[in-house]
């Protein structure tokens, strides 16, 4: 366990996830920003539990580590047999699938891994090399995240302006992703051009990924952000601060709802009252055109503790009823733009996501 107070300033941004040796290494963000604290994990099991606990978050990151997971599973095997092999890895997919179950990145990452392993079992190539053929497969997840949150951000960059305000929800930043993000992508290399924009950072309860991952990030970078309440969304906006919100994504279903953080449908109500454009940024990895629209996308809820305590004390009634979806979606109608890794995408958006897999 490497404990370091989180005051001190980064020359490079933090790495949530990171394979080191033959283990993977996570950044615990619950504990950010006061503490920076890399947790080593060597089972399918630990990996598990850390996408549950979110000591890892965010759709991309959440499927890199998955993908990782899988490698840790393969360590595990110590037969022979080709077919006995992927038996075990699927059964490591599995079992990972059912560690959260609204970020499409994670079933997306584990069928790629899947498909990776069916394809090293039906070869000529000896079980000897499929450990190290899975572990360039889960590194190639990670790397290509990194790339494409870039690209994101490039097509992001015409939209923006010197002196823009710019409002996100949650933490779509690097902490969530390879590097750079989805939402904040833009953010960042506006920031490496010398583009001056006023980010205000929703805090986003009741986890705080704004607050403690967003707000944190981008102070990091230089970038000028700004920490608001939830509740103060609409008031900034009346006060022609906001020129657009741009979020990222959990989840695009074919007709393009968008499900992502709870309280991302109010920002874009609100954002449409005000005639400021509502961005979503994310991977292809993040459309599931197999999903036809948005009730059809699982919300996860979460536990009661997470709404009833915080600051260090019980901040509601005991046995006070609670509802606490993670996440809610964003019909279609309310999106401005997808912005993604092939360019930006606007309505009709079932015909215009469907294209970008052709
Ligand atoms: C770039 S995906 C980020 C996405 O994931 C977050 O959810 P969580 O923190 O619960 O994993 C949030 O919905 C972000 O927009």
């Amino acid at each position: 366990m490497n404990i370091q107070e989180s005051t001190q300033k980064y020359d490079q941004p933090l790495t949530s996830v990171r394979w080191e040796g033959d283990s993977l290494q996570l950044l615990d963000q619950r504990l950010l920003p006061e503490t920076i604290d890399m947790k080593n994990l060597t089972t399918p099991e630990e990996v598990w539990k850390a996408i549950h606990s979110m000591v890892v978050r965010g759709a991309p990151a959440i499927g890199i580590a998955a993908a990782y997971g899988v490698v840790l599973g393969a360590k595990q095997y110590t037969g022979g047999d080709k077919l006995e092999w992927l038996q075990q890895i699927e059964q490591v997919c599995a079992y990972l699938a059912t560690s959260r179950p609204t970020a499409v990145n994670l079933f997306w990452a584990l069928d790629r891994m899947k498909n990776k392993a069916s394809r090293l079992a039906a070869s000529e190539d000896g079980i000897s090399g499929f450990y190290g053929a899975l572990l360039a497969e889960a590194a190639s997840i990670q790397a290509e995240d990194e790339e494409v949150c870039r690209l994101i951000g490039e097509h992001a960059l015409p939209l923006l302006s010197d002196g823009m305000g710019i409002l996100t929800h949650c933490n779509a930043g690097g902490l969530a992703t390879a590097k750079y993000g989805t939402a904040t992508a833009p953010m960042y290399l506006a920031h490496e051009k010398g583009m001056k924009l006023k980010v205000y950072a929703d805090e986003t309860r009741p986890v705080l990924q704004g607050a403690r991952l967003t707000a944190f990030e981008l102070q990091q970078a230089g970038i000028d952000v700004t920490l608001l309440c939830d509740n103060m969304a609409g008031m900034v906006m009346s006060k022609g601060w906001v020129q657009a919100v741009i979020v990222g994504t959990d989840r695009v279903a074919a007709n393009g709802d968008v499900a992502n953080k709870i309280g991302t449908y109010s920002l874009a109500v609100l954002a449409k009252a005000h005639n400021i454009p509502f961005y979503v940024a994310c991977p292809l990895s993040t459309i599931d055109l197999n999903t036809a629209s948005g009730e059809l996308i699982p919300i996860e809820e979460r536990p009661e503790h997470e709404i009833t305590e915080g600051f260090g004390k019980r901040t509601a009634p005991q046995g006070i009823k609670v509802y606490n979806p993670a996440f809610d979606v964003t019909p279609n109608e309310w999106v401005t733009a997808i912005i993604t890794e092939k360019g930006i995408v606007r309505a009709p958006y079932k015909d215009n996501l469907a294209a970008l897999f052709r």
